[in-house]
């Protein structure tokens, strides 16, 4: 490793990973996963349900330990990274009270790093400044999904992660949050995200990576992925290299 490398390290560096889960079978969910992410991409990560993304994910938050290999985030152990706030997550569901506001979600994010964040500043990049009164169970869902985002980017963290964050929005909603993200990320800011939405993944990701049964099938941009595939479009590519079975489908990169 070169000193330069040492001095910044990647966002996400993904070796070797596996991840089996111990029940009356074994279920092996993630399965020699390997992956680099330079700071400052926005990657979405793609995958049939059950692939491993949110597996892989949770591992790299820190949330589970690996069967095999290694997660590095940002050069540091991912629940070292996650205690330092350099890096947070955009879940699908969970972790909202109802019956505070939108504002006092966030200014109790921000007592939990201490003091110092910049609240409004996170309401403002989130796209909800106007809703720091309301209360989040009055907010609709796509409100709620930047106000997760508000409480993500409290920290300031260096990468962020978006576990299928639209799931269920409307058109608007979709809209809405990615601007917001995309304005953000336009700052620096490292973004994986997983969806199911191929048009989320042409439109706003740098790159692209394609899980299936927890390996990397495909690395790159969406037109590349398109072009080895021999296909026009990202889902006739997605269809193609996630049922090929028994075959290493050949990525970008
Ligand atoms: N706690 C667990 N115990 C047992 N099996 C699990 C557990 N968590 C995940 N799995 C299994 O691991 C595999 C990968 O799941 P994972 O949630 O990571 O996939 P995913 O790509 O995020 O899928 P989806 O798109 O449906 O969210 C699946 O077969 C799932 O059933």
């Amino acid at each position: 490793m070169t000193p330069a490398q040492e001095t910044h390290p990647p966002a996400l560096d993904v070796r070797g990973l596996v991840k089996e889960f111990h029940g009356r079978e074994v279920v092996r969910a993630v399965d020699g996963l390997d992956l680099r992410v330079a700071r400052g991409e926005v990657v979405a990560f793609l995958g049939p349900n059950g692939a491993g993304k949110t597996t892989t994910i949770d591992l790299a938050l820190g949330l589970a330990r690996p069967t095999a290999g290694t997660v590095r985030v940002l050069g540091q152990a991912p629940a070292d990274a996650v205690a330092a706030g350099r890096v947070a997550a955009v879940m699908q569901t969970g972790g909202l009270l109802r019956d505070l506001t939108v504002g006092e979600t966030v200014r109790l994010t921000a007592a939990l790093f201490g003091t110092g964040h910049d609240v409004r500043a996170s309401l403002e990049r989130a796209g909800i400044a106007d809703l720091e009164r309301r209360r989040v169970g009055r907010c609709s869902g796509g409100q709620q999904q930047r106000l997760r985002f508000a409480m993500a980017l409290v920290s300031e963290p260096d990468l962020l992660f978006l576990d299928e964050p639209t799931t269920g929005m409307d058109v608007m909603g979709r809209r809405d949050f990615w601007s917001a993200v995309r304005a953000d990320a336009a700052r620096g800011r490292t973004v994986v995200f997983a969806t199911h939405y191929l048009d989320e993944a042409e439109l706003y990701a740098d790159r692209v990576v394609v899980v299936s049964r927890g390996r990397v099938v495909a690395d790159g941009t969406a037109a590349q992925i398109k072009d080895a595939a021999g296909v026009r479009t990202l889902e006739d590519a997605f269809v193609r290299l996630t049922s090929a079975v028994g075959t290493s489908a050949g990525g970008a990169r």
